[in-house]
Order: C-alpha cells, then sequence, then structure tokens
C-alpha cells in the first residue's frame, strides 16, 4: 500500500512523513514516531501533523477495499498533546460502507494506550472519470 509523492505514505518525498499503513482486516494501522520537526508548540506534535496521519488512516481504508477516495469531511477530537519522542499508533476502521460514501473512525494512541486523538471520516468514492481527472491512476 502506498503512493510515492504522497505527503503522508510516500517513501519518495523528502519532506513526508513517510509512515507505512497496514491491513488488518477492513482496519488499517501505522506507527508514527514524533520528532522535533514535527512539532507546533514547543515539544508538541503540530495539530495539522496529527490530521494528517488521521486524514491518511481514513483514506487507507477503502483503499484496502480496491476503492478511491478523497475525504469529503473530517473532524477531528484533541484529546492529549502528542511529545516528541513519543511513538503514536493510528488505526481506522469502517463504520458504514455506502455505494458512494465510506463513514471511517480514526484513533491515535501512544505506547501506553492513552488516547492522543480520534477522527471520524466521510470519504467520498471516486468515480474512474473523477480519479482521471485529478491524474489517479490505477491499475484496474
Ligand atoms: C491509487 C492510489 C493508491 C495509493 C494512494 C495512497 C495515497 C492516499 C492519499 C490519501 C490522501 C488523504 C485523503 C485526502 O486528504 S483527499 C484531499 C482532501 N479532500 C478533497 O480535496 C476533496 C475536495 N472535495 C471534492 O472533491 C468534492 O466536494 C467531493 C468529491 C467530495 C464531492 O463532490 P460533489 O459535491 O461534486 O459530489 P459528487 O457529484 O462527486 O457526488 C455527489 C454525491 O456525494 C454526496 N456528498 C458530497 N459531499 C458530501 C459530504 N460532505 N457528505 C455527505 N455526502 C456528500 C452528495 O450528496 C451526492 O450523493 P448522491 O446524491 O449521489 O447520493
Amino acid at each position: 500500500m502506498g503512493y510515492d509523492y504522497c505527503f503522508v505514505c510516500g517513501d519518495k518525498n523528502p519532506h513526508g512523513l513517510k509512515a507505512k499503513f497496514n491491513a488488518d482486516g477492513d482496519s488499517v494501522w501505522a506507527s508514527f514516531h514524533c520528532e522535533e520537526r514535527h512539532i507546533g508548540w514547543p515539544n508538541v506534535q503540530h495539530g495539522g501533523i496529527t490530521s494528517a496521519l488521521l486524514d491518511e488512516a481514513c483514506a487507507y481504508v477503502p483503499l484496502n477495499m480496491d476503492l478511491v477516495t478523497v475525504t469529503a469531511e473530517l473532524n477531528i477530537s484533541f484529546k492529549t498533546p502528542v511529545q516528541v519522542g513519543e511513538t503514536v499508533r493510528i488505526e481506522a476502521h469502517p463504520t458504514k460502507v455506502n455505494k458512494r460514501l465510506i463513514l471511517v473512525e480514526a484513533t491515535m494512541v501512544n505506547q501506553a494506550g492513552e488516547l492522543k486523538a480520534s477522527a471520524q471520516a466521510k470519504m467520498l468514492v471516486l468515480s474512474k472519470t473523477q480519479q482521471a481527472a485529478m491524474g489517479i491512476e490505477t491499475q484496474a
């Protein structure tokens, strides 16, 4: 699972987060280590980084079903700051699957199991025409 220049998962993007997402049934997960370059406030992971990781996890859920989507809505609750030096696990799973709309929930927890952030997303399935218009190439 991956896309070379994606800011979150691409391994060829020199400025990217290089998070690797794995499938586990209909769920997906990834680990991420917070470093100094990811902060906003001192020692605290930037909320945009947290949001990007959760958004990506939500996109990987339909990808795991061979569906290409964009995020139509993303609601995030930031529960506890992610500190520099912490490793977090991001997980996401589908809660409702319709023809064009996939509802997804995602969480970010640290190694002690403390909830750092959670998200609910509405992922809109793109038609082949919409994918082509966006320059997204798929094998199928
Ligand atoms: C292949 C690649 C493999 C590897 C990839 C790894 C990289 C992964 C990268 C992942 C990156 C991370 C992910 C990212 O960050 S993706 C980037 C962030 N997201 C965007 O840029 C999306 C921008 N928005 C749009 O493109 C359009 O507004 C969309 C496509 C969302 C809707 O467009 P449009 O309005 O023209 O709609 P439609 O004609 O297509 O469809 C209409 C249907 O959709 C329903 N609807 C619409 N909005 C909503 C809503 N909010 N709630 C509920 N329903 C909604 C609507 O009622 C209708 O239903 P129905 O009447 O048909 O029943």
